[in-house]
């Protein structure tokens, strides 16, 4: 949410607003961006697998169409998710970022893990419902910790294969059941590098749509260890001085605010505000 974008179950029976159309090429673009007239867009030939009412931007009611596949529209192109985040309106993004969080969690729980029977939508609470179990399933999301260790004026950075060539992040990894966010960190640290840390310190959070993570940002201090890197998901990590620094994650990212944070505070430069 922010000060243009507010999230709101809304009835699609209601006529009317803003609608974006999500394939799996991403969001339907003209050059006016990815707010379409709702009207307008239901009269296209869109391949619709279900439609979503999100929330309201600028006050206006605003709908997903989640589509089975990618159609022609005359005048349009589409555009990733991750272009959106990486540059332009940040209300936009975050508006197609929960779009794309509704329509990945509703395209993959159309039939109930219990009974296997297809489930509905309800137009109350943002659930999918199965009337056979009485069952609710609500959008998945999935916790994951993101930590910047720190040694003096040197910082931990790694490499997944994953990563664009050159880039260095800091460590993050998913929460697995019965940890503490603390517990996961001190885990994902040690597995991935084999480092110890303490002082551990909350610093914020950031919703990473891709597809559902909530990333918890923490600062911790180096403890001890020798740096070995797990085979498969760290290609290579290294300490970093904070005056010679390798490039770095997307500027809209939590990993660099960690990051732009710390150098910030070491060299005496105003603080960065993490992108809501
Ligand atoms: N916003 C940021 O700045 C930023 C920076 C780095 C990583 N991230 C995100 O953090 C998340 C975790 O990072 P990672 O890739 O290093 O994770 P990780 O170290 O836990 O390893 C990834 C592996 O975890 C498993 N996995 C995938 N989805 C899972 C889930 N929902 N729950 C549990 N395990 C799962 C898979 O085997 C996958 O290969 C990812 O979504 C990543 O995109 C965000
Ligand atoms: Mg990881
Ligand atoms: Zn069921």
């Amino acid at each position: 949410m922010s000060a243009r974008w507010t999230t709101a179950v809304l009835d699609p029976q209601i006529s009317g607003g803003w609608a974006v159309a999500r394939g799996p090429d991403g969001f339907l673009v003209d050059d006016n961006g990815a707010l379409f007239p709702r009207q307008w867009l239901k009269r296209q030939a869109l391949d619709v697998l279900s439609e979503h009412g999100i929330g309201h931007f600028d006050g206006e009611p605003v709908f997903l169409l989640e589509l089975r596949s990618a159609g022609e529209v005359a005048g349009c192109g589409w555009r990733g998710l991750r272009q959106f985040m990486l540059e332009g309106d940040f209300d936009t993004y975050k508006l197609l970022g929960y779009a794309a969080q509704i329509g990945t969690w509703a395209r993959e729980h159309r039939f109930c893990g219990s009974c296997g029977q297809a489930m509905t939508q309800i137009h109350w609470e943002r659930a999918m419902y199965c009337q056979h179990c009485d069952l609710r399933s609500y959008p998945r999301i999935s916790p994951s910790m993101i930590v910047l260790v720190t040694r003096g004026d040197e910082i931990l950075l790694a490499r997944s294969p994953r990563f664009v060539t050159g880039v260095y992040s800091t460590l993050a990894g998913f929460a697995e059941p019965g940890e503490s966010a603390e517990d996961c960190l001190v885990r994902e640290v040690r597995e991935e590098v084999a480092v110890e840390v303490k002082n551990i310190q909350y610093v914020g959070s950031q919703c990473w749509p891709f597809p559902h993570s909530m990333m918890l940002g923490f600062h911790a201090e180096y403890a001890g260890g020798e740096i070995v890197m797990q085979p498969d998901e760290i290609e290579d990590a290294q300490w970093f001085n904070v005056h010679a620094l390798p490039p770095l994650p997307a500027g809209r990212s939590i990993a660099r605010h960690l990051i732009d944070l710390y150098v910030a505070r070491r060299l005496g430069l105003p603080e960065p505000v993490l992108p809501g």
